[in-house]
């Protein structure tokens, strides 16, 4: 089958000024990445080497200072901000470490959140994230607030909430970072099904060996580029 890209980077170079003597830190230095429709691609390296700074320029959360991003062929740092937020919310999940849950609304409402801001409407909303609690076993949990819901639980509510609006690709930084064996097998279960089922792409950061080389490419981020 013919491939699809659906996200790509290229010559990918971002700096930060240092907090201590001012000076520029170079953290990717020209960095190339092709991800293609149904592809699961790990990022390894070691603390601080740029994965999540990475993964936010993918997704359009952080401009590098110069390379481009192209989603399907499209420049998306072109956009304007009203367009690259449309574009987030609508085609990329996002799920991290710490769940970033709202905690004053439910697990239901958290859920419902992007496509409320999409503009779907209140019952379409709740009836598909309701659906999508229940597939990841959430059924008896929709009312309850983070607070009130284990790490693992939280962390499904939030991938459940990163797919609200079908997005094509998710990008996700250390899912798994805080989960036991078992949270971890089904949040990765998850993944690899969601790209079976609906051809979804994921680009997964990890920590974790044994992870990483479960995916179909694996790029270690090294001194600033991606090898
Ligand atoms: N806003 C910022 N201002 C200055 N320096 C920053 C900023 N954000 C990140 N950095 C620095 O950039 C480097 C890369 O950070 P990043 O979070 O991308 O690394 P990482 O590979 O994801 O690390 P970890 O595996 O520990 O999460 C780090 O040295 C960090 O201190």
């Amino acid at each position: 089958m013919e491939k699809t890209t659906v996200l790509e980077c290229r010559n990918i170079e971002k700096k930060y000024k240092s907090k201590s003597n001012g000076e520029d830190l170079q953290i990717l230095r020209g960095v190339n990445l092709n991800v293609n429709r149904s592809e699961l691609i790990s990022i390894v390296g070691s603390s601080g080497s740029g994965k999540s700074t990475l993964l936010h320029i993918l997704g359009g959360l952080d401009r590098p200072n110069s390379g481009d991003v192209f989603w399907h062929g499209n420049s998306i740092y072109n956009h304007k901000p009203e367009k690259l937020a449309d574009l987030r919310n609508r085609h990329i999940g996002f799920v991290f470490q710490f769940h970033h849950l709202l905690p004053e609304f439910t697990a239901l409402e958290n859920v419902m959140m992007p496509a409320l801001i999409g503009g779907t409407g209140h019952s379409k909303a709740s009836e598909r994230a309701a659906d999508l609690l229940d597939r990841f076993g959430l059924k008896e949990r929709l009312e309850h607030r983070p607070t009130e819901l284990s790490g693992g639980e939280q962390q499904r509510v939030s991938m459940a909430r990163a797919l609200m609006n079908n997005p094509s690709i998710i990008l996700a930084d250390e899912p798994t970072g805080n989960l036991d064996e078992k949270n971890t097998e089904s949040i990765l279960e998850l993944l690899f099904e969601l790209r079976e089922t609906e051809g979804v792409s994921v680009v997964l950061i990890t920590h974790e060996n044994d992870i990483a080389r479960r995916c179909d490419t694996v790029y270690s981020l090294h001194h600033g580029v991606l090898g």
